[in-house]
Parts: structure tokens; C-alpha cells; sequence
């Protein structure tokens, strides 16, 4: 699942209802993870860059103190891919989603 165009609102959705958005003119996944610390918040970007690695696939985030803000896009593709998808549901898996 890697074209750009196999990406219909079924595969988005469950992902809408964990809290990513639609961003940069449908071009990028947004979410902003909060934690309960920064240990915590620094753990789940830890798990997320094995998973980052292991799909050959990364987010652009960043992190101030408890919070973790991510944007996910394929610069590849120009666009979201199916790897945004795995990347965003690793990351929901990560966070205890
Ligand atoms: C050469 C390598 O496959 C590419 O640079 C990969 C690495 N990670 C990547 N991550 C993201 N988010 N988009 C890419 O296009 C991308 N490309």
C-alpha cells in the first residue's frame, strides 16, 4: 500500500477517529500526541524511531517538554502514501492507542 492512490477516505478514516488531520492541502497527517511527561513523551519517540527505521519511513516532528507534534508525508511521492498510513498507525500503537 504505497501508491498514492490506493489512499481512500476507509483507509483514512479510522485514523481521523484517533485524532490525525488532514494538512498542507490534503499533502500531509497531522497529530499532536500529549503525555503525561517528557520521559514518556521521549519513549514513544524512541519506539517510533525503530519503527521509522524499520519501514524505512520518518516523521518530521517535534517535542517541547510533555507534547509531540508530527506531520507525516511522503516527500518521495510528493504526497500522503500508504507508508504515512503505517507510520501513523505505529505511532497510535506506540502511544497506547
Ligand atoms: C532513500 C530513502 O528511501 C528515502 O529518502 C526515504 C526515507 N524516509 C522518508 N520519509 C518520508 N517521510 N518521506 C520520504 O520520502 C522518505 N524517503
Amino acid at each position: 500500500m504505497t501508491d498514492k492512490t490506493e489512499l481512500d477516505r476507509d483507509t483514512l478514516l479510522p485514523l481521523f477517529g484517533t485524532g490525525w488531520k488532514m494538512a498542507d492541502g490534503k499533502d500531509a497527517l497531522d497529530k499532536t500526541f500529549l503525555f503525561k511527561d517528557f520521559k514518556q513523551a521521549f519513549a514513544f519517540m524512541t519506539q517510533v524511531a525503530e519503527d521509522a527505521e524499520a519501514l524505512n519511513h520518518h516523521p518530521e516532528w517535534s517535542n517541547v517538554y510533555r507534547t509531540v507534534k508530527v506531520r507525516l508525508t511522503t516527500h518521495d511521492a510528493g504526497g500522503l502514501t500508504g507508508l504515512d498510513v503505517d507510520l501513523a498507525r505505529r505511532m497510535d500503537k506506540a502511544a497506547g492507542y
